[in-house]
Formats: C-alpha cells, structure tokens, sequence
C-alpha cells in the first residue's frame, strides 16, 4: 500500500485533522509559502496533542543546512524536505549538523533520474514533483505521470521511499495509483478555502489506503459465505448474530475474556526466534507465534473461551461442538468445565482412532464425545451430525463451532476472537525488530488459526500472506485436502465456498496425515481472500510436513502438531528464497503431543 503524506498542514486545526485521517506523514512548510509554518508553532502543537506515530516532515527550500538542522530539532522532526536546488554537498553538511533524515524533492524533467541517481546513498527518500515557474512546489500542477514507474524503479534500487507530488486531487489519485507509486504527497488537493477539508482526505485516504471490509451485511465474502441453513435454524442464527453485536461493544465482555485469556489460558503467547531451525534453512529470519502454548496445546482455546462466555450470556446451558484433530474438542470440553456447562462433541470413528489421547482428555473434561460413522467418519460427517442435534436442540444449545466455517456469523465471529493472534503478534513483532514481518504463513484446515494471524495484517500490503493447505500424498492423486488448489464453488455446512466434489457435486472425502487439515471445505474469508488475490495459497503434502516436523524437534525443541508442520514445510523451501535480512513469521498453531502415536507410525514405516 503506498504510503501518504498530507502536506501544508498551517494551523493546530489542520494538524488535529491531519492525525485523524489515514495519512503516515504530516507535512509542514517552513519556506517562503502561504502554508509557511514556523518550528515553534509545530513543537507547540505536538506538546499539546502528540503526533501518536505519525511522522512529522517539514519542507525547506534552499535553507542553510545549519538552520535546517536546528528547525527539525526545534520541532521534533522525522524528516527535512529540502524542496529547492540544493546540492549533495549542502546535504552532507546538514547531516553533519543533524541526525534527521533527510527527504530530496526532485522536479520532474528530462534527466530527473540521473539527477536521482546523484544523491544514491545520500538520502533516506524522494519527493518527485512539478516545477514551475516562479514556484518551487505547492503547485497544484502535475506532470506527466506516465513516468512514475521509473523513480519508482530507481527508489526501490536505492532502497528508499519515493513519494508522487504535485496536483493530486480525490478526482485523479485514482489514475496515479495506476501507475504504482510507492508513496503520495498533498497539500493543495486536500485544500478548501486555505484549509485542510476533511471530505477531501477522507476521499484521498480512502483510494490510496482502501480498507478491507467483510463481510457484508449479509454474510458474504464477495462471492462467499452467506447462510444456508433449514429455517429452523434461521432464528438461531439471528439470535447469535444479534448477542454477538451486543457483545462487541460491551467492554465488560471484553475484559472478562481477556481475564480469562491471561489468568487461564496463558496470553499473550510468546513470540520465538527459531535461530537454528534460520541457520538451516538459510535466508529469512524465521520467527514462531506460539499457540502451541496455549492452555490445552493450540489456539483452538481462544475461540472456544469467547463463544463459551457468549452461550453464557445467552443464557445456554448446553454446548456441542464438532472436532477433527481433537483440539476443538478438547478446548470446548475445557471451557465447559471451567465455566460449568455441559458438553457433546461430536467426531468421526476415522479421527477417534488417530486421536485416541484427546477423546480420553474430552472424556477426562467431562464432555460426553459422540461417536460418528456415517460418510467417510471424519470432520465433515462430525459437523453434520453437530448440525442435526442443533436442529432438533436449537432452544438451549449453543453450537460452538470451532473453525472459521459453517453460516454466518460463525466465521466473521471465529476470526474476531483469533484474530488475538495476529494482534498480538503485529505489537511483539514492532517490539522485536522495529517493524511487521515481510511474510506471514499460516497453516489452514477450515482455516481458524489462519484467519486469526492473517486479518489483522490484511491491510498492511507490504506484508505476504501465505496459506498452507494439506496435500496429503499430491495434489494429483485422489488422497489430499487441498480446497484451494482443486475445489469447486459449492455449499457444505451453511456457507458457499470452495469444495472438493465430484463432477455431479458430490463431496469427496478429503485426506491428510493431519486430522485437523481433513476437511473438504475452506473458510468463506479464505476463498474470498484467495479470488482478490490478497493471501497465497499453497500445497504441502504429509511427508514434507513430516520432514518440516522433525526438523523443528530437533532443531528448536519444538514438537509441532502435524497440522502447523504443513505451514513448516512451506518456510523450509520459502526462507532459503528470502534475503537475511527479511522476517518469515509462522504461526505455530498447536503443539504435537496429540500426534505422538501418528507421528511414530509414519516414521517407523518410513524406516522399515
Ligand atoms: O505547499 C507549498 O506551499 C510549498 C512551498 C514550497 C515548497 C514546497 C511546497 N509544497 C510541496 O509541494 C508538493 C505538493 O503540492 P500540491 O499538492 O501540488 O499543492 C508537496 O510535496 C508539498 O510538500
């Protein structure tokens, strides 16, 4: 996403307006300027209403280096943009006055790239705008921006951000963005009457930083989502859609669910640097979001906590809940007793047998697991078993639906409550190396723990998202559960999205070494976030998740749950592609104690 620059900023009112909006940087004028500003004036605004992580960038034309230096002080300044014709000798001399960083206004012209290429390594970034007659900026004037994808190029050799100036207006920042800038500069665009008019930054902010919003008010994920659901279950659906706006405001549930987050399950999570597992791979720095150590061993309690205090609120007394992997199971069966409910967890004979640690934990919790034979006796036939006892149940049962699946509002709810992860890990990432992960992996089955770790980074369009689906034994055999690399549109469990299914529609029973990625859906976001191509998804098969499995045992002393060692495998041949310097953040869903006997079986058959 571009970065934003709101220039010209005259009074105090300008500058409150300015920190409202959307923009990265306040610019100032200290030249001769109608918009000119003095030090003074800046450093007293900002001791009344600090710039809260804005960047404050004021604008000199031709001014001794000296006198540059001790206004940036003066005023607290993240950056000087020197606007006229001043030399790289000037400029060497202002940083030996000055730490400041110093921004070179280059105007458009015939040879405006060599002039670039002049202050390589001398500046931290470039302003590129038009020049005219008798004024050095501030013009209203573009220029031809058919040009912008070359200072662009010759920024990104340079390694340093380069804005666009230069009479941008709401009417024609679409057009730019056409042409890629990496950065946006206004003052008279963002103007009405000799002041900042807020309709115009709006306008502004909103084209060159779009925010993502869904779903809608229906439920859908441009094409996907949605409820389809027998009647019976429309008014529940209501009802949940209704308690959870309520709850979304009401800071006491939020706080006793942080409560419980902290004083229970163990948030906030750490944040590990896997410095060997680095060394081996060679590459990106890789870095692990540790939901393995939740309470219970994944994240799947983050979400079973807040849909367990909202049945409470309802007023239900019953949960039930489908599983796959176990964990969803044994997270809800936790809640329950924690919170004194009663408990059916609904699962599959297949995953009963390869789970056989986390049944006798649920039953251990109190939760009464249901066996489920029909279909291929995995996930999918647990959900619709789940689905039929709400059906008949729907009055005092609340269905806990533990994946970002099923009709809305289950998967705009499921991502809130793990969206915790990604948030967390934004703040401890800033906290470690000063800024976001250039990439963000993630494993997905239904897609929870995916969803939770990548919305919160959904706008920040400088960092990749990665979604790793199960491959089983290859995409082109008939035993994977890759939904996004070979599914149809199709409706499974309440929402529309894509499925494994046969050419007549039938589904077709998914597989995967990993319980908890065997499921013949995806999460509606996911398709969604697949189709506008905001999130990558790829395949892993059970034997590179196996590899990747054994190599963080031995090299972090990490025992991952097969599900998260799919999201590995994708870090092992992706790192060694990335620089050294750019951060790979994975988010370690779960841990793999409930994987034990799987995981023996697998390697002592490889070895045989
Ligand atoms: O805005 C001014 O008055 C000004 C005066 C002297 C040098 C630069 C100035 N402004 C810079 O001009 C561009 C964009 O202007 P506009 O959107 O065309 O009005 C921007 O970089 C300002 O920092």
């Amino acid at each position: 996403m571009p970065l934003l620059k709101f220039c010209g900023t005259r009074s105090e009112e300008d500058y409150r307006a300015v920190l409202r909006s959307k923009a990265d940087y306040i610019g100032f004028i200290f030249s001769k300027s109608r918009r000119q500003v003095s030090a003074e004036d800046v450093r007293d605004w900002q001791e009344k209403t600090s710039a809260e992580g804005k960047k404050l960038v004021g604008v000199f034309v031709n001014e001794d280096p000296a006198a540059v230096g001790l206004a940036a002080e003066t005023a607290g300044l993240y950056a000087v943009q020197l606007h006229g014709g001043e030399s790289l000798h000037n400029i060497k001399v202002l940083r030996r006055h000055s730490s400041v960083r110093v921004f070179k206004t280059i105007h458009h012209h015939e040879n405006a790239l060599e002039e670039m290429a002049s202050f390589s390594g001398a500046v931290d970034g470039y302003v590129i705008d038009t020049k005219i007659e008798g004024a050095w900026g501030g013009t209203g004037k573009s220029f031809d921006w058919e040009n912008v994808p070359l200072y662009t190029a010759e920024a990104n050799r340079q390694k340093v951000p380069c804005f666009i100036a230069g009479g941008i207006t709401p009417l024609n920042i679409k057009e730019l963005l056409s042409y890629g800038p990496g950065g946006v500069d206004v003052s008279s665009g963002i103007e009405t009457n000799e002041k900042n008019d807020e309709g115009k930054m709006k306008a502004m902010s909103d084209s060159v930083k779009p925010v993502y919003e869904a779903p809608d008010e229906m439920g859908r994920y441009g094409d996907f989502g949605g409820k389809y659901v027998p009647e019976t279950l429309m008014y529940a659906l209501e009802e949940l859609d209704n308690a959870y706006r309520d709850i979304a405001g009401d800071e006491s549930f939020h706080k006793e669910l942080w409560k419980e987050m902290k004083e229970y399950s163990g948030r906030p999570t750490a944040l590990t640097y896997a410095g060997r597992l680095t060394e081996h791979y060679g590459g990106a720095q890789i870095y692990l979001k540790r939901e393995d150590l939740n309470h219970t061993g994944a994240h799947k309690i983050n979400n079973a906590l807040a849909q367990g205090l909202l049945a409470i609120r309802m007023g239900k007394k019953q949960i039930i809940a489908e599983t796959g992997a176990g964990q969803h199971g044994v997270a809800s069966a936790t809640v329950a007793a924690r919170f004194g409910l009663s408990c059916k967890v609904f699962m599959g004979t297949e995953d009963i047998r390869r789970q056989e640690l986390n049944v006798f934990r649920m039953r251990l919790l109190g939760a009464e697991v249901i066996e489920v034979t029909s279909g291929g006796k995995t996930l999918k036939d647990a959900t619709n078993e789940a689905i039929r006892h709400w059906v008949a149940n729907v009055d005092d049962t609340f269905y806990l639906i533990g994946s970002a699946v099923g009709p809305h509002p289950y998967p705009m709810m499921v991502r809130d409550f793990q969206s915790i992860i990604g948030e967390e890990s934004k703040k401890q990432m800033q906290e470690r190396i000063g800024r976001l992960p250039d990439h963000v992996v993630a494993c997905v089955g239904g897609g929870s723990n995916a969803i939770g770790m990548f919305y919160p980074f959904i706008n920040e369009e400088n960092v990749r998202l990665t979604g790793v689906e199960a491959a089983g034994k290859g995409v082109n055999t008939s035993e994977h559960a890759a939904t996004l690399s070979k599914g149809r549109k199709g409706v499974l469990h309440g929402s529309l999205s894509y499925l494994l299914q046969d050419e007549h529609g039938n589904i077709i029973e998914p597989y995967s070494i990993s319980a908890g990625l065997d499921y013949p859906g995806i999460g509606p976001e996911h398709a969604h976030l697949r189709d506008i191509k905001r999130v990558e998804y790829v395949p892993a098969t059970d034997d590179e998740a196996m590899k990747a499995l054994k190599d963080l045992c031995e090299l972090e002393g990490i025992l991952p749950a097969i599900e998260t060692a799919h999201a590995l495998a994708y870090v092992e041949k992706e790192a060694p592609k990335m620089k050294k310097d750019e951060v790979i953040l994975v988010c370690l869903s779960g841990r793999g104690d409930k994987d034990v006997n799987t995981i023996q079986q697998e390697l002592e058959g490889q070895s045989e």
